[in-house]
């Protein structure tokens, strides 16, 4: 037998499992790097996060990737090139990291590696009847397997368009196998450039679990952060804090039929950027509205967005709970306090907190997910979400590359 194939299948008969999870969303801030210790499988799963990390984007990259990403027209070159680089460079990254950690590839069994997406492309969203969902990440698993010498497993997305999905959120597997609870009902909801939220009810009951984007997090608000500040972000909320919403505005930005349409579905800023924000305003003339007014404008459009989806799953509504809700913040909109506190004002009946106190920070929730998506198709692959009637086809997730 093929050693690496050997060694594969001993892996996957370990009691527990050493699985690095990487996660370059679509903030394009930086790779994030969770050295997860995994124990079980599918609602079993077990995990704890050792490490945790984030590694900055250098600007340039950063460039490079603006180049192509969600873009209808690029320089196909660009893809061609930034997909072995990105894969060699998160490798790098991994080896980086590993040497902070006093580890060495040896005592890691996998890496599980998101990528970076570059085009979301669910059929809602580009209408041609003959192409089924897609999604594009690159930064080859070859190229991460090759440069860490640790078999790696990549392009997870692909599985789940496959059947049907849109790829996306995929955090519902690992919300659902890692934090739901029996007796309680919980909302997983993470913030970081497009928002989504997983819903756990407390039966656990499987068929019931879903998950949706709901919309802009944070990509409006850093794309005129950038425009306006310099600034990758606007840091604490401080210019949107100058500013008062222009409800004209507002409302105009609400007319996306994405916000009509029924979950479970997902989106990015192939819809939602500067070209969307100019359009409302030109519809409303608010054109000459302040810096702080927009910014302050776009954190409530993140935040009704966000609090309308999570309603509609709340008491009263077709789950028929009369149960209080926690909601567990995650990704980087939960240090943005205007816009948690805008969330908190317009869910007044839920209880908020951190996934933290589930014991994973929530800047790695979802490096970590791709470690758990990893276990989950090395040792599970059993749990069932309903045959997917819920938009969560029950597979596992994840193209097998060896090193060598
Ligand atoms: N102190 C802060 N104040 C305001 N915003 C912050 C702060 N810290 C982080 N953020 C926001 O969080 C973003 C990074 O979030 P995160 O890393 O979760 O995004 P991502 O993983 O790239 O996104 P996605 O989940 O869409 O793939 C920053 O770009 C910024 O908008
Ligand atoms: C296509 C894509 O990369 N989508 C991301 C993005 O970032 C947040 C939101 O949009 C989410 O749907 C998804 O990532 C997380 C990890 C997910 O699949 O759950």
């Amino acid at each position: 037998m093929n050693q690496q194939l050997q060694k594969l299948y001993d892996v996957a008969q370990k009691p527990t499992r050493r699985i690095i999870g990487l996660m370059s969303g679509t903030s394009l801030d930086g790779l994030d790097v969770a050295l997860c210790q995994l124990s079980g499988s599918g609602p079993d799963t077990s995990v704890t996060l050792e490490q945790f990390t984030t590694v900055p984007y250098e600007d340039e990259l950063k460039t490079d990737i603006r180049g192509i990403f969600a873009k209808r027209q690029i320089d196909f070159e660009v893809a061609c090139l930034l997909n072995a680089y990105i894969g060699r460079l998160h490798g790098q990254m991994v080896l980086d990291c590993l040497h902070t950690w006093n580890l060495t590839p040896a005592d890691i069994d996998i890496v599980a590696s998101h990528g970076q997406t570059v085009y979301h492309a669910p059929k809602s969203q580009h209408r041609q009847d003959k192409f089924p969902n897609a999604t594009l990440q690159i930064g080859d698993g070859d190229h991460v397997a090759a440069t860490t010498g640790i078999i790696t497993l990549s392009d997870f997305r692909q599985k789940h368009v496959a059947h049907g999905g849109e790829g996306a959120p995929l955090a519902v597997y690992g919300d659902y196998f890692v934090f739901s609870k029996a007796g309680e009902i919980r909302i997983l909801l993470n913030m970081g450039g497009i928002a989504n939220f997983t819903y756990l009810p407390a039966s656990q009951d499987a068929n019931l679990v879903f998950t949706t984007d709901t919309g802009p997090g944070n990509t409006l608000l850093d794309a005129y952060a950038r425009r306006f500040l310099n600034q990758p972000f606007d840091e604490n909320g401080n210019l949107a804090a100058q500013g008062r919403v222009s409800t004209e505005l507002l409302n105009a930005l609400k007319q996306s039929p994405f916000f009509e349409a029924p979950f479970p579905k997902t989106t990015g800023p192939e819809v939602f950027n500067i070209s969307y924000v100019e359009r409302a305003q030109q519809q409303t003339g608010t054109t000459d509205i302040t810096d702080a007014d927009l910014m302050a404008t776009l954190v409530q459009f993140s935040a009704d967005t966000i609090s309308e989806a999570i309603r509609r799953v709340l008491p009263g509504s077709e789950t028929g709970s009369t149960q209080q809700t926690r909601i567990y913040m995650s990704g980087g909109g939960m240090h943005n306090p205007i816009l948690t506190k805008a969330i908190q004002r317009q869910l007044p009946d839920c209880a908020f907190g951190r996934t933290d106190e589930l014991g994973i920070n929530g800047d790695a929730k979802e490096a970590v997910l791709f470690a758990v998506l990893a276990n989950e198709t090395l040792v599970g692959g059993t749990a069932s979400f309903g045959e997917g009637r819920s938009g969560v086809p029950t597979v596992t997730m994840g193209k097998i590359s060896f090193p060598y």
